[in-house]
Parts: structure tokens; C-alpha cells; sequence
């Protein structure tokens, strides 16, 4: 039984470095240009909200925490929002209209023109997120999405998408942890000094 659970460890850490491998041929360009966007919206005063569901509600919110605090230099505080924080809002939108528009109804009451949405889904089909990519969009603002299948619904209406395309959904999750990370430094890098 030890060995069984062993081998499920070698071969999970496998699949993860096989994507990483993947990433590192295919993804430095896309990173790239997504902390571009992120860079430029920011010095021109906009904001950025973040949403997914679940492992990537988590994401959405250790992102806001690197933009608001810090990443790893010291710098002004750059306004993020992650929009799976506040549960007062999230229950009375899931309970007065439906919880497809926990995110949405947010987009309609805050995001203006020039912000950023960067949206999270690993399917990417979940419904939330892509009202809230629509939402988004009639507003002017530009979105990034992070998905872990090619050519979803949650890409075909991204500005700019990273697809982490893995059978399981932590393994997407952890590319985009990777990926995300690299954002923040290179958002943070055009910030600094
Ligand atoms: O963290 C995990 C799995 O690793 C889960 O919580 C996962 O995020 C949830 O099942 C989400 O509801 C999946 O939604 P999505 O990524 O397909 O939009
Ligand atoms: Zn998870």
C-alpha cells in the first residue's frame, strides 16, 4: 500500500513537470504580454478584479494580496480586487438573483472602463465567470483568462488567455500558480524603483 501511494506521488510530480516543460517552451510570451496589460492598465488608474471559483477563488485572492501588499519589492499599493471576498454580497446576489451573477453583479457595480478582469477557470465553462467576462467587456475592460482546456468558452472571449491544458485540474492550477507569480514579478518590476 506504501508503494501504491508512493508511485501516485512519482507519478503526480511527473505530470506537473512535464507541464512545466510545456509552459517554459510555449508560455513566456503570453505571461509576457498579460503583465503588459496589467502593467499599463494600472498606470493609467485603473484597477484590477480577479474572480474563479474554489482552488482558483484562492488564486483570485492571493493575487490581490501580492498587487495590494507586495510581491517582493518595495512599491506604491496597486489597487486588485478579488471578487470572492465579500461574503455579505456574494450571498444576498446567490440568494436575490442566482449564483451565476455572484461575479457579474459585481463587474456591473464596480469595473470601468480601462480596468482589467482576470478570470479563472480551469473548465472554463463555468457560468460565473463568464457572465462576469461578459459584464466585463460591455464595460470596456479588458480580459485575461487563465483555463486549463484550449479553445473554451472563457478564451474565446479573453483579450488574452494562458491555457494550462492538463487531464486533472490541480495540475492546471499549479501552472497557473507558476504563471501568475511570474506576472506579479514583472507587474511589480515596472513599478519599483
Ligand atoms: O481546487 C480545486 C481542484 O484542485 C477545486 O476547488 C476547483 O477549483 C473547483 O472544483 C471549481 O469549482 C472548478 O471550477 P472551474 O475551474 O472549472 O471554473
Ligand atoms: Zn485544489
Amino acid at each position: 500500500m506504501t508503494n501504491g501511494r508512493e508511485q501516485i506521488v512519482r507519478e503526480t510530480i511527473e505530470d506537473h513537470k512535464a507541464l512545466v516543460a510545456q509552459f517554459e517552451r510555449h508560455g513566456a510570451e503570453i505571461v509576457a504580454r498579460i503583465a503588459e496589460s496589467i502593467a499599463r492598465s494600472l498606470a493609467e488608474g485603473g484597477t484590477l478584479y480577479l474572480c474563479g471559483n474554489g482552488g482558483s477563488a484562492a488564486d483570485a485572492q492571493h493575487i490581490a494580496g501580492e498587487f495590494v501588499g507586495r510581491f517582493r519589492t518595495e512599491r506604491r499599493a496597486l489597487p486588485a480586487v478579488a471578487l470572492s471576498t465579500d461574503t455579505s454580497v456574494l450571498t444576498c446576489i446567490a440568494n436575490d438573483y442566482d449564483y451565476e451573477s455572484v461575479f457579474a453583479r459585481q463587474v456591473e457595480a464596480l469595473v470601468r472602463e480601462g480596468d482589467v478582469l482576470w478570470a479563472f477557470s480551469t473548465s472554463g465553462t463555468s457560468a460565473n465567470v463568464l457572465k462576469a467576462a461578459e459584464v466585463a467587456r460591455r464595460k470596456g475592460a479588458r480580459i485575461i483568462a487563465f483555463t486549463g482546456r484550449s479553445q473554451s468558452p472563457l478564451e474565446n472571449l479573453a483579450d488574452l488567455c494562458l491555457c494550462a491544458d492538463a487531464r486533472a485540474t490541480a495540475r492546471s492550477q499549479e501552472i497557473h500558480q507558476l504563471a501568475y507569480h511570474i506576472v506579479c514579478d514583472l507587474v511589480e518590476r515596472s513599478f519599483a524603483g
